[in-house]
């Protein structure tokens, strides 16, 4: 039978190149890929996005919506990697850990829309708690976070690694999003289970990939006033046995005085945190994972290799 065909559109791009290279020496897919002279050429990419068994989109926003209306075969199947479908009617939110059974959902739909790089640590930390019952639908949630620049694609890469670059900059540490409407706002309020718009406080580093997702908690507030080991073993529990996702022991957590974000670059892994104080009453929930990997290359080729039958863990 022959292998299965993909085409990335957008493979020139950050996250592009990173679902090529994790896919370019596999012998159970056919890459198609398009002339790099016509690489925004309609014609060529409708070309290719019909031929596809499984196109991801690796684009700004507009030009993944027009991606999906080139699509005219009714057997390809679309990953988009961008905003524009995360919350839309008729697409599958592309985080398989989400719920139990989740991951079959994904295998078996055509329109999938891979999660944002902030939400997946976000969504992972908060929706257990909620679903478990501790914590309440309309908590005042803050999401605070720092990520490497290649968060912001090519142009910000070029901001902090062109000198030549109109914008080029040497900060080594910004705020950003300071208008609290992110774009990343509406998807963790959907898959977090949360009544109440999270506060989103992001940030960018001077260093290249990785980020670190938090989220603080009063303990008193929450229902039943867990302790920080519950908060824990209701994550533990969400997430065991899954091959991506990882929750740190209590003792872990004790054990670190402070937190890298680049641990897990490379990677399709994330890993949680529960930090703080029993005494204090105070928790510090972290996602640890690589913008890149796990936050959209990784997450893309764990949903292609779903819905095409394969085992999600294959090449990653
Ligand atoms: N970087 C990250 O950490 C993450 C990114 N994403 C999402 O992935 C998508 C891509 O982001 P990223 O890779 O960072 O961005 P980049 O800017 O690095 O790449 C986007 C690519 O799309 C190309 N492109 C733009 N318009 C068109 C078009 N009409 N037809 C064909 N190609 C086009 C660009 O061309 P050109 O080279 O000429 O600019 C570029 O190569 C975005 O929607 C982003 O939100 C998701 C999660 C994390
Ligand atoms: C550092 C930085 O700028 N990060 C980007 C987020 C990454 C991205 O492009 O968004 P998606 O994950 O939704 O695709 C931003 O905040 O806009």
């Amino acid at each position: 039978m022959a292998a299965p065909k993909v085409f990335i559109d957008g493979e020139a791009g950050t996250t592009g190149l990173q679902i090529y290279e994790r896919l370019v020496g596999r012998t159970d897919i056919e890459l198609l890929s398009i002339d790099p002279a016509r690489r925004k050429d309609t014609d060529a990419r409708a070309e290719l996005l019909n031929a596809a068994d499984v196109a991801i989109l690796c684009l700004p926003d507009d030009a993944s919506r027009e991606a999906v209306g080139l699509v005219t075969n009714p057997d390809t199947r679309i990953i988009d990697a961008s905003t524009a479908f995360r919350t839309a009617e008729g697409w599958t939110y592309g985080f398989h850990e989400l719920e139990p059974g989740h991951a079959k959902v994904v295998a078996a739909s055509k329109r999938v829309s891979n999660p944002g790089c902030y939400p997946t640590g976000a969504v992972a930390l908060i929706r257990p708690l909620v679903q478990a019952g501790l914590l309440p639908a309309d908590y005042p949630i803050t999401v605070n976070a720092i990520s490497g620049y290649s968060g912001g694609g090519k142009g910000m890469i070029a901001e902090f690694e062109d000198a030549s670059a109109p914008n080029h900059t040497t900060v080594p540490y910004r705020l950003y999003g300071l208008g609290l409407n992110h774009k990343h706002v509406p998807e963790m309020q959907k898959y977090g289970a949360l009544l109440t718009k999270p506060i989103f406080e992001p940030a960018v580093g001077r260093y290249a990939q990785g980020m670190l997702v938090q989220v603080p908690l009063h303990l008193e507030l929450l229902s039943g006033a867990p302790s920080l080991g519950d908060l824990q073993k209701t994550l533990a529990d969400h997430y065991r046995g899954c091959a991506f996702v990882e929750v740190a022991s209590i003792e872990e957590a004790k054990s670190l005085g402070t937190l890298d974000p680049e641990g897990l670059n490379g990677t399709n892994r994330m890993k949680l945190f529960v930090f703080g104080s029993d005494t204090s009453g105070q928790a510090r929930l972290v996602a640890l994972l690589d913008n890149l990997g796990k936050g959209a290359s990784g997450a893309a080729v764990q949903s292609m290799n779903l819905m095409l039958g394969l085992p999600e863990t294959t090449g990653l």
